[in-house]
C-alpha cells in the first residue's frame, strides 16, 4: 500500500503564558497513513489529538520530528505539502460567513484552482448528498452548526486535495445530523477516493468509518491497529459467570492468583465473576476452584464488548495485559 502521510517522532510542547509551565501535548508520536485509508485518532480529553492534527496540517510547527505528505516534507516544502491537504478544524470551519452555501462552494473550489465549469456538476452532487440543496441561497451565518459542518466537509471535498483532516466532525452536533455526517463520510467520501484522518471522541464515528485507529493518551501512541482487531482482542475472551452461591474467601484468593484481572461481585441476589480467558483450558482451572465448595453455576455469558469499552480498557492500561495473555 502506498503511504501518503508519515508522522515521525513528532513532539510539541506549549508554554502556559502566566505560569510559564510547560505542557507536553505530543510526545514522540509516529504513525503512517496509506492512500485511501480512513484513520481515526482517538483519545481522551487533552490526549493530544487536535495538536497532532494541527501539526499535520502545518498550523503548528513541531519542536522535533517530521511530517511528510505524499513524500513532501512539511518543514522544507510547506506550500507544496499543504496543497495535498484540506482540513476541517474544530471551532474553525473555514467558511465565509457572509457568503451563501453555493457561493462558498464556488469560491473555495476556485481558490484551489478549479474552474467553475469543472466543478459545476460536482457542486450539484454535493448539495444533494449533503442535503443542502434547500439551503443553497442561505448565508452561512444563518445555518445551524450541523449544516455549517456539512458545508465545511463538502468544501474540503471540492478542494480536490488528497488528504482530508477532520477534527471532531460530530462534536456538538445533534444525533440526527451526526448520523447524517457519518453516512456522508461513509458513502460520499469513499466515492471521492480520499485519504482521511478523523480525530474524534465519538466511538460511532471511529467504529463505523475508520479502517484503523491510532489511540493517543498523554501525547503518546498507545496502540495503532484495525478497529476489528481491537474488538476481537477483547471480545473473544470476556465471560460473565453467574453463580448460585457466594464464593468463599479461599476461592476468591485462588481465583485472583490464577486470573489477576478477574472481577468478582456479590450482592444479596446474585454473585458474578467477570473474567478474560485466553485458552479454553482455563475454564477447567476456574471450575476446579468452583468445585472446591460445590458452587453452582447458573449461567455463562460471553460478553459482547463495544468499542467504547475497548477504548477504556486500552487507555486505562489494560491493553498490555491482554496482549501478554494472547501471546
Ligand atoms: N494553545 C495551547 N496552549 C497551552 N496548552 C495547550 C494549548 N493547546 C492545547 N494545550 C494542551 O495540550 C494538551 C493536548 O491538547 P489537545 O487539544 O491536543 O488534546 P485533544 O486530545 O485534542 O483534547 P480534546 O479532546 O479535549 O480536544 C492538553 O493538555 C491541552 O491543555
Amino acid at each position: 500500500m502506498e503511504e501518503i502521510i508519515e508522522v515521525k517522532n513528532l513532539s510539541k510542547t506549549y508554554k502556559k503564558r502566566k505560569s510559564k509551565e510547560t505542557i507536553t501535548a505530543v510526545n514522540d508520536i509516529s504513525f503512517t497513513v496509506n492512500k485511501g485509508e480512513i484513520v481515526g485518532l482517538l483519545g481522551p480529553n487533552g490526549a493530544g489529538k487536535s495538536t497532532t492534527i494541527k501539526l499535520i496540517c502545518g498550523l503548528l510547527i513541531p519542536d522535533s520530528g517530521s511530517v511528510m505528505v505524499n513524500g513532501i516534507s512539511m518543514k522544507e516544502k510547506r506550500l507544496s505539502a499543504l496543497s495535498h491537504i484540506s482540513a476541517v478544524l474544530e471551532g474553525n470551519r473555514n467558511l465565509y460567513w457572509r457568503l451563501t452555501v453555493r457561493e462558498n462552494l464556488e469560491y473555495f473550489s476556485g481558490n484551489r484552482g478549479r474552474s467553475s465549469k469543472d466543478v459545476a456538476s460536482e457542486i450539484e452532487d454535493l448539495l444533494d448528498a449533503f442535503n443542502l440543496k434547500e439551503k443553497e441561497t442561505e448565508l452561512v451565518n444563518r445555518l445551524s452548526r450541523g449544516m455549517q459542518q456539512k458545508l465545511a466537509i463538502a468544501v474540503s471535498l471540492l478542494a480536490d486535495s488528497k488528504v482530508i483532516l477532520l477534527d471532531e466532525p460530530t462534536l456538538g452536533i445533534d444525533v440526527q445530523t451526526g448520523y447524517e455526517i457519518r453516512k456522508i463520510l461513509r458513502d460520499v467520501v469513499r466515492d471521492y477516493d480520499r485519504t482521511i484522518i478523523i480525530s474524534s471522541h465519538d466511538m460511532g464515528v471511529i467504529q463505523e468509518l475508520c479502517d484503523r485507529t491510532v489511540i493517543i493518551n498523554n501525547g503518546k501512541v498507545v496502540t495503532d491497529d484495525k478497529v476489528e482487531n481491537l474488538l476481537r482482542l477483547f471480545e473473544v475472551r470476556a465471560y460473565t459467570i453467574t453463580l448460585g452461591n457466594a464464593l468463599s474467601n479461599q476461592q476468591i484468593q485462588l481465583l485472583h492468583q490464577k486470573f489477576p484481572h478477574l472481577d468478582y461481585s456479590h450482592h444479596s441476589l446474585e454473585s458474578t465473576l467477570t473474567v478474560n480467558l485466553t485458552k479454553a483450558e482455563e475454564f477447567y482451572d476456574l471450575f476446579e476452584v468452583l468445585k472446591l465448595e460445590h458452587t453452582p453455576v447458573e449461567s455463562i455469558d460471553r460478553q459482547l464488548i463495544n468499542f467504547e469499552e475497548v477504548f477504556l480498557k486500552i487507555v486505562n492500561g489494560r491493553l498490555h495485559n491482554e496482549l501478554d495473555q494472547s501471546s
